[in-house]
């Protein structure tokens, strides 16, 4: 039997249910054998009456863990590094602990502290520290390393920015280019994805964009505009703007084999459980949820400051879904849009 077609009115139905909750506006673009749905709702900039566009960008946060992990396994294609080699042995002296291994980082189990834990504990204040602050990528790194491993390397899963902070920074090395170009030679370039860009340490949008805005800890406070930031705290952690066109078609192409080898795509999507619900798994940079409807769809969420990001698609890359809500720090509006997932690929929502 073929795929479903997605629930549209249900897809419209979640994100109006996300603009309900806190968010300004919310939108998705499903692509699949069927064509291309898409719905918006709200406004691209709170009270500025200009709707959600999905052809504006956005901040896309840890999907770029995804970009990352893509052009680190290209080069273990190209023999330049081995996914089991420690990360010591390309960066001296990086990492207090020689055992960690560039497979344990990409599927974070290295035990490298998350600095963004502190960094963001007052979620405004947090903000409003960094968002004009430019770090070096050793930088970020030092503030994991200045506190202890979480768990012993390779033990089990422990999410942390730091490990692809660290993959950035092997990239870098590896290719002996700045991370923009090595994300435009290798991904953005070859698929054409002219809404996508990696513009650190601009704070800037290079072209028309949604607004985002975060939510603060203080219930009833106003939202805060935080469109302009460096993301600097989070660089090949998370600094990447996009469209949701253009992670339709990252996904589809990584999914359906245009960006790595077949023995690098296997191992990008050997997965291992994240919490105890046994439905949400973590391969290399790239997480597995397994929906109701008995499919497994595979990409990654993000979340920076005004933007929450679901961007998922089935195993062949043939259905693919990208949805935004531009808040953040509003964890009812973060699962409300993660709901997306069902209407897109399962036809309709959980009972
Ligand atoms: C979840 C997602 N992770 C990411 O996208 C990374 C880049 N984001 C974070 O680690 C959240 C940082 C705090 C955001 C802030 N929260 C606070 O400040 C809370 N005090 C906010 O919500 O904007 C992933 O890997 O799937």
């Amino acid at each position: 039997a073929g795929a479903p077609a997605p629930d549209e009115a249900g897809l419209r139905a979640v994100l109006e249910e996300s603009v309900g909750l806190g968010a300004p506006g919310a939108m998705a673009r499903f692509e699949g054998p069927g064509g291309v749905v898409e719905e918006t709702v709200g406004e691209r900039a709170l009270g500025s009456g200009q709707p959600m566009d999905t052809r504006a960008q956005f901040r896309v946060g840890s999907v770029t863990k995804t970009f990352s992990a893509v052009v680190l396994l290209q080069l273990v294609g190209e023999g330049a590094a081995g996914l089991d080699d420690a990360v010591n042995d390309h960066l001296p002296g990086l990492l207090p602990d020689d055992r960690i291994t560039l497979r344990h980082v990409l599927s974070h189990r290295s035990g490298l502290y998350d600095y963004s834990n502190d960094m963001f504990a007052r979620t405004v204040p947090g903000f409003e520290a960094v968002r004009h602050e430019v770090f070096t990528l050793r930088e970020l790194v030092d503030l994991s390393t200045a506190q202890p491993p979480t768990v012993e390397p390779g033990s089990a899963y422990a999410y942390s920015n730091a490990n692809f902070v660290v993959a950035g920074l092997l990239i870098e090395h590896l290719t002996g280019q700045s991370l923009a170009d090595a994300y435009q030679e290798r991904v953005i370039g070859p698929l054409g994805l002219h809404g996508t860009a990696y513009v650190h340490p601009a704070a800037t949008f290079p072209g028309a964009h949604v607004n985002g805005h975060l939510t603060p800890d203080e219930a009833g406070a106003p939202l805060v505009d935080s469109t302009e930031q460096t993301a600097s705290w989070a660089q090949s952690a998370g600094a990447m703007i996009s469209t949701p066109e253009d992670l339709n078609r990252f996904l589809e192409a990584l999914l359906g084999g245009e960006l790595l080898g077949a023995g690098e795509l296997s191992e990008m999507l050997s997965f291992a459980p994240t919490d105890g619900t046994g439905t949400r798994h973590y391969g290399l940079g790239l997480r597995r949820y397994d929906l109701s409807c008995d499919l497994s769809v595979f990409g990654h969420t993000g979340t920076v400051q005004g933007y929450y990001t679901y961007a998922f698609a089935t195993e062949d890359g043939a259905r693919s879904l990208a949805a935004t809500a531009n808040t953040s720090n509003n964890g009812t509006v973060n699962t409300a849009l993660g709901e997306t997932l069902e209407a897109a690929f399962c036809g309709a929502r959980p009972p």
